[in-house]
């Protein structure tokens, strides 16, 4: 599908508000920014009392009506987005390399630690064709660059799928960050899937599609996110019973804030097993509630 008036539309919109966000920089060109005490810190206590912060097992059907509502009424064959923009890939084993992250509307989860509420309405963004993000990202990527597919949950939206499949095609190195909780069997398998084990302390346990583990290649990342002791120790047993680290790099990081580096260190050093353990780089480099980085 060309790219129509309506898309150029939208993407001037995205970059408006990308702008206002930044103080004038404007983040789909590629730029930085800070976003820790505007419209940021409100949406989220607006989230927190709106979007149903219980775990999607929990949650009745109006909290998970409410949570895909942003989606309701998506252009078919696009792709709703929520931003596009480059940074420095801040997690997992391509922590470091620059890369354009395409980050997608809504999510059906509600992880504790969650830093990406502002994916789960859709009030910035808008619907675009996959050529135009394809077009978007060559514009911002390098050639053979870094994409990084995320969200929210990209998974919820069937397009995802096909976008990567292009991303691919471009040449791009396509990364997938997902909940783990929606099939990654049909991914393009070019694709590094990054797929998170959501431990007990983030809410969402229930969430986990365990057959999913089936699905994982040696060049994809499994993540674990813990919150506390207990979390590390359940973490601990998932990958011995399913002797994970002989599938693909597992990584372990703390939730921001809630477990010091140096006990999550210590534990692994404890556990004798090969687990990765990651800081989000990001976090470090910029302030830990920047938006667009
Ligand atoms: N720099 C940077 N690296 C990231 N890796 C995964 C991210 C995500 O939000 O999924 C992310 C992000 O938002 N920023
Ligand atoms: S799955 Fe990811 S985007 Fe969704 S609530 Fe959890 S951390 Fe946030
Ligand atoms: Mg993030």
């Amino acid at each position: 599908m060309a790219l129509g008036q309506h898309n150029v539309g939208l993407l001037d919109e995205c970059r408006r508000r990308a702008r206002m966000r930044s103080g004038g920089e404007d983040l789909t060109e590629g730029g930085v920014a800070n976003d820790v005490d505007g419209e940021g810190l409100g949406l989220e206590r607006e989230l927190a009392e709106t979007a149903g912060g219980s775990p999607i097992e929990s949650a009745g059907p109006a909290a998970r009506t409410r949570r895909l509502a942003p989606l309701r009424d998506k252009t078919p064959g696009q792709v709703r987005l929520h931003e596009v923009y480059r940074s420095i890939q801040g997690e997992g084993t391509w922590a470091g390399l620059p890369c354009v992250f395409v980050r997608l509307t809504a999510c059906h989860l509600r992880c504790v630690y969650c830093d990406t509420p502002h994916a789960f309405v859709f009030r910035e963004g808008g619907d675009f064709t996959i050529e135009a993000i394809v077009a978007r990202v060559a514009e911002l990527a390098e050639p053979g660059g870094l994409v990084e597919v995320t969200g929210g949950e990209p998974l919820l939206q069937p397009e995802a799928l096909p976008l990567m499949t292009a991303l691919a095609d471009a040449g791009f190195e396509v990364l997938l960050e997902t909940s783990g909780s929606l099939d990654i069997a049909p991914v393009d398998r070019r694709v590094h899937i990054i797929m998170d084990l959501k431990t007990p302390g983030s809410g969402e346990e229930a969430a986990n599609l365990w057959t999913n583990l089936d699905h994982l290649k040696p060049t994809d990342n499994l993540k674990f996110v813990v919150t506390n002791r207990a979390d590390f120790d359940w973490t601990l047993e998932i990958v011995r019973r399913h002797d994970l680290t002989a599938r693909c790099p597992v990584l372990v990081s703390p939730a921001f804030d809630a477990v010091s580096p140096r006990d999550l260190a210590e534990w692994i050093l404890k556990s004798r097993l090969p687990l990765r353990m990651q800081l989000q780089l990001h976090k470090l480099i910029w302030h830990p509630k920047a938006r667009g980085v």
